[in-house]
């Protein structure tokens, strides 16, 4: 199974969302987040890819763990996405060949234009809660053209690290 991170960085009641510039889920917002190279821990994965995607540093230990996503495709494991949050970050947002950039109001999330199970997740990493969750997609690949069958999820999750 294929082992991937997003990590959202946080301020004020927003949160800093990417609109995707190329691979999977490209032209659709997310966290910048991506697949884990060898030997990363997914912590380690997440302050990279916010460096890669969109210039801020994060602290290391800052990134707290906020979900563990599992996605089946056809009734297969796919990938899975460890969540993180931080409200930590030097730097200033940069729009990279991956991503464009932009902080976005909580109550102004584009669920609309993300992935069809952010919806039932993200709203509760925003307040703060953590979740455990497997989304079943349905279709063929690639994984952003299937579609959303079945979800189960389970919040408050105590993630030990
Ligand atoms: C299926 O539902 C998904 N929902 C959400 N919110 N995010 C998802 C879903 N499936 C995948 N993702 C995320 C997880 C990773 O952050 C990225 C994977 O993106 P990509 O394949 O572009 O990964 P990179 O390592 O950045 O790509 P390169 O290897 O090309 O650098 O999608």
């Amino acid at each position: 199974m294929i082992e991937s991170t997003l990590c959202f960085v946080l301020e004020d009641e927003q949160v800093l969302l990417i609109e995707k510039r190329r691979g999977l889920g490209e032209g659709w917002y997310n966290g910048p987040g991506g697949k884990l190279e060898d030997g990363e821990t997914p912590r380690e994965c997440a302050v990279r890819e916010v460096k890669e995607e969109v210039g801020l540093e994060i602290p290391l230990g800052s990134a707290e763990k906020a979900g563990h996503l599992t996605f089946t495709l056809d009734g297969e494991d796919h990938i899975e996405t460890h969540v993180f949050r931080t409200w930590k970050y030097h730097g200033t947002p940069q729009t990279t060949p991956e991503a464009y950039p932009e902080w976005v109001a909580f109550e102004d999330v584009p669920y609309d234009r993300m992935w069809d199970d952010d919806q039932y997740w993200l709203p509760k990493v925003l307040e703060g809660d953590t979740v455990e969750a497997t989304f079943e997609f349905k279709g063929g690949e690639p994984l952003d053209e299937a579609d959303l069958v079945a979800q189960d999820l389970e919040f408050g999750i105590d993630f030990e690290e």
